[in-house]
């Protein structure tokens, strides 16, 4: 049984929409959600009120219309929507496991989910449900981790858990550069001069202004959120120090 203490109440955890899709090619692998629903409920059952932003990454990004000369505000809607498909599949794995769940939309779809609001958000977390913002932040041009970090912001969270496909932040991108070192603290400053893209500068820099804390881990860690949520685990850790 682990009793190590969390050390936050309330957390926002970026789940990537890559990670989602496992070892297919593209859609959602239903095992990884499962995983990543159990790693939830073992951080909630700690008593740990937890918000979730989910990325799209793995069903559609809007770059990749504007790339092929199509609209990139067209291709962002498209990005938002299928961030909504992933909540859906998220929050039904984590109602599998008995967590009460209440997915929010960003964008307004009333026949499948709640829209977004902060009290809306702030009434669920006091009930001790997990929320999942779907839509991203509703606006194009902006990304999911620009999503977390305003969510966090909006319901008090006291750290951003990024959970993404590389186990923290690096030199330079260790998916290209093998000779790229990791870094175990930083500080938002040191993240953004330095242009470290594991997140975008919008969501370096509001969490930076709302002095939240991030903390970049691998996802695909089985119990990973919990150790990083305990203090432990493996993981960069950027606060405003
Ligand atoms: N300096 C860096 N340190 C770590 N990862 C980086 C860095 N620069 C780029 N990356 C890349 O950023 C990715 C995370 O970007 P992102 O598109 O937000 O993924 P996701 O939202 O799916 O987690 C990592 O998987 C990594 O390949
Ligand atoms: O506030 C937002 C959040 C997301 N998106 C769109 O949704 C896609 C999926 O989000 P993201 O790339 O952040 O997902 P992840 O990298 O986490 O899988 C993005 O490419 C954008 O096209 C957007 O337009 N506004």
């Amino acid at each position: 049984m682990k009793t190590d203490a969390p050390r936050y109440k309330r957390i926002l955890l970026k789940a990537s929409g890559e990670a989602l899709m496992g070892s297919q090619g593209f859609g959602i692998d239903v095992e990884v959600a499962d995983r990543i629903a159990s790693d939830i409920a073992e951080v909630r059952a700690m008593g740990v009120e937890v918000g979730v932003v989910v990325g799209g990454g793995n069903i559609f990004r809007g770059v990749a219309v504007a790339s092929k000369g199509g609209d990139r505000v067209t291709g962002d809607h498209m990005g938002m929507l299928a961030t909504v498909i992933n909540a859906l599949a998220l929050a039904t794995s984590l109602r599998k496991l008995g967590i009460d769940t209440e997915v929010l939309s960003a964008i307004a779809m009333p026949e499948i989910c709640q829209s977004f609001s902060q009290r809306a958000a702030l009434h669920h977390l006091d009930k001790g449900r997990v929320v999942i913002f779907a839509g991203g932040t509703g606006n194009p041009f902006f990304t999911t981790d620009s999503a977390a970090a305003l969510r966090a912001a909006e319901m008090g969270a006291e750290a951003i858990l990024k959970g993404t496909q590389v186990d923290g932040i690096y030199s330079a991108d260790p998916k290209k550069d093998p000779t790229a070192t990791r870094f175990d603290s930083l500080t938002h400053a040191e993240v953004l001069d330095k242009g470290l893209a594991v997140m975008d500068v919008a969501a370096v820099s509001l969490a930076r202004e709302n002095a939240i804390p991030i903390i970049v881990f691998s996802i695909h860690e089985k119990g990973g959120l919990a150790a990083i949520v305990t203090g432990g685990g493996r993981g960069t850790v950027v606060t405003d120090r």
